[in-house]
C-alpha cells in the first residue's frame, strides 16, 4: 500500500467519535458503513485506499464550525468531501479521517438581477448552478466534463478551471464572496461580494485553491454573466503537433474565442471505439483542434472560414467540420469531453502541466521526446486546454502491468518531466490541484520561500493540523 502523510491522532473509539459527532449533526447525519467508507472516503483516483473513521453530513456553517471545534479538541483529522471528481487525491481519507461531505448544503439561495450573483451552498453541484443561471437569462461559464458532480465547495477549493479558461477563466474568477470556517473553528465571512474592496489582503484568495487545508468553504456566493450567442464549434484535423498553437494564433488574430482544446488521434479512437458519437470527418491526422466561438452575427462565421482557408494554404490544417446546430455542436465537443472518463478504464497516470502559451510548442516538443522515449511500451494519450497553456498528459497502464509497478515506473519518469516544466517555469498542476499525487513535486513549480509562506500560513489558520493533513504541503 502506498504511504500518505495524513494524521489521524485520536484516541476516541469509533463509537464515541459517532456519538460525538451525531450530538452535533444528529444520529442520521453520520455514517460508518462499509459503503458510504468506500464511497465518501477517496475521489477519481485510484491509488490510495480509503479508510476513514466516519463520514459527517452537516447541514449548516455553524454545524461545521462546531465539527472543526471537536476536532480539535480531539485530535481528529478531518478530511473535505465534495463530489469527489479530483484527480490529484485532494479528497482522500486514507488514515482513518472523518469525512464532512457537503451533500445536505445544496441549497442555491439569494439571487440578485442586479448584481448578477447567488449564494450557493458547498454541495451545490456544478450544473445545478449553470442550470440556474440559464433559468434566469444569465449564464455560469465555469464547465468541465464532471459538471454533473463536481460541487462548488470543491470547485472552489480546488481552484477548478475547464475548457472555457481560455474566454472566461477559473473558478477564482468567479467567487464574489464566501464563507469558511477556518482551522480554529472561527467562521469568516470574506469580501461581502463586493466589485471593490481594497482592504488589504483578499483573504478569499488563499482559501480557493488551498484544497481545505486552512479551512472548509460552507457557502459563495458566485457571479453570473450575460449567455453567450450560438456558440459554434469547428474541429480541424493538424497533421503536425507544432501546427496546433499556429492555428490557435490565427484565429485568435481576428477572433475572441470561447475554447481552443486539443487532442491525439490516439485519444480520439478511444472515444470513437465507444461508439456514442461519430468521427468528425473522414481524413485522419494525429491531432485535431477543437476552436469555439459566439457566431452572433454572419460575419463572424465569415470570419471563421477566412482563417479555416489561411489554415488549409498554410498546410497546418488539412480537414475540419464547423457544427450547424446545438446537437452537432454537443456532439463535436463530445469527442474532447468524453476522452478522461473512457480512458480511465486503463488506470491512467495523469499529469496536468501548464506554461505560458508562447512557450507550448517548444515544452510540448521537449516533453513528447522524454515520455516517447521513456515509456516505449506505454500508451502516451495527449489532451487539453492548449489555448489556455494546460496540456493533459496521459500514460495507459498496459493491462500486464500490476498498478504499483506502473506507478512507481510513471513516477521516475515524472521527475524528468517535472524538470523540463520547471526549465518553462511551467505549473505542475494546471488546474486539478496538488493533493497528494503532486505534492512531492511542489518544489518544481513553488520555490523553497514560497513553500515555507505556505507552511507559515497554513499554521496560522489550522494550528493543530487537523484541516485535510497530507495534502498540498505536510505541515
Ligand atoms: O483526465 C485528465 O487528465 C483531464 C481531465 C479534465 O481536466 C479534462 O480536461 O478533461
Ligand atoms: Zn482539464
Amino acid at each position: 500500500m502506498i504511504q500518505t502523510s495524513g494524521n489521524s491522532m485520536t484516541t476516541l473509539t469509533q463509537d464515541a467519535l459517532v456519538e460525538q459527532l451525531s450530538a452535533i449533526v444528529g444520529a442520521d447525519k453520520v455514517r460508518t458503513d462499509a459503503d458510504s467508507l468506500e464511497t465518501f472516503g477517496k475521489d477519481w483516483t485510484k491509488i490510495y485506499p480509503p479508510k476513514p473513521s466516519a463520514i459527517v453530513f452537516p447541514k449548516t456553517t455553524q454545524q461545521v464550525a462546531d465539527i472543526v471545534k471537536f476536532a480539535n479538541a480531539q485530535n481528529v483529522a478531518l478530511v473535505p468531501s465534495g463530489g469527489r471528481t479530483g484527480l490529484s487525491a485532494g479528497a482522500v481519507a486514507a488514515n482513518g479521517e472523518v469525512v464532512v461531505a457537503f451533500d445536505y448544503m445544496n441549497q442555491i439561495s439569494d439571487f440578485n438581477a442586479t448584481d448578477r450573483t447567488v449564494k450557493c451552498g458547498a454541495g451545490v453541484i456544478t450544473e445545478q448552478l449553470q442550470t440556474f443561471a440559464e433559468e434566469h437569462d444569465l449564464f455560469y461559464p465555469v464547465d468541465f466534463a464532471s459538471a454533473g458532480s463536481s460541487q462548488i465547495g470543491g470547485n472552489i477549493s480546488t481552484n477548478a478551471g475547464g475548457i472555457k479558461v481560455i474566454r472566461w477563466g477559473m473558478t477564482r474568477d468567479w467567487v464574489a464572496g464566501m464563507t469558511v470556517v477556518t482551522g480554529e473553528g472561527e467562521i469568516l465571512e470574506l469580501n461581502k461580494d463586493l466589485m471593490k474592496n481594497n482592504t488589504g489582503y483578499d483573504m478569499r484568495q488563499l482559501f480557493i485553491g488551498g484544497e481545505g487545508t486552512l479551512g472548509f468553504v460552507t457557502e459563495a456566493t458566485m457571479r453570473l454573466t450575460r449567455t453567450p450567442k450560438n456558440l459554434t464549434v469547428l474541429v480541424l484535423g493538424i497533421p503536425e503537433l507544432d501546427d496546433v498553437m499556429k492555428v490557435l494564433s490565427q484565429f485568435q488574430s481576428t477572433m475572441d474565442l470561447t475554447a481552443f482544446e486539443f487532442f491525439s488521434d490516439k485519444a480520439m479512437q478511444k472515444v470513437l471505439a465507444r461508439g456514442d458519437v461519430p468521427a468528425p470527418f473522414e481524413t485522419s491526422t494525429d491531432f485535431y483542434a477543437l476552436i469555439e466561438f459566439e457566431a452572433v452575427t454572419d460575419a463572424d462565421m465569415d470570419q471563421a472560414m477566412v482563417q479555416f482557408e489561411k489554415c488549409m494554404e498554410e498546410g497546418w490544417v488539412v480537414d475540419g467540420v464547423i457544427s450547424q446546430s446545438e446537437t452537432q455542436a454537443a456532439n463535436l465537443w463530445r469527442l474532447r469531453e468524453d476522452i478522461s472518463e473512457t480512458i480511465s478504464e486503463w488506470t491512467p497516470y495523469k499529469n496536468d502541466i501548464s506554461v505560458v502559451v508562447s512557450k507550448v510548442p517548444p515544452f510540448l516538443r521537449d516533453i513528447d521526446e522524454i515520455v516517447t522515449r521513456e515509456y516505449p511500451d506505454f500508451e502516451i494519450i495527449w489532451f487539453g486546454h492548449i489555448g489556455d497553456g494546460n496540456l493533459h498528459l496521459n500514460i495507459l497502464k498496459p493491462d500486464d502491468l500490476a498498478k504499483e509497478e506502473f506507478f512507481e515506473r510513471c513516477g521516475k519518469v515524472s521527475t524528468w518531466v517535472f524538470e523540463i516544466v520547471e526549465k518553462y517555469q511551467g505549473s505542475v498542476s494546471a488546474e486539478h490541484g496538488v493533493g497528494m499525487t503532486k505534492k512531492p513535486y511542489l518544489e518544481y513549480t513553488r520555490s523553497a520561500a514560497e513553500i515555507a509562506y505556505m507552511r507559515a500560513v497554513k499554521k496560522v489558520f489550522d494550528p493543530n493540523n487537523i484541516m485535510n493533513p497530507g495534502k498540498l504541503i505536510d505541515a
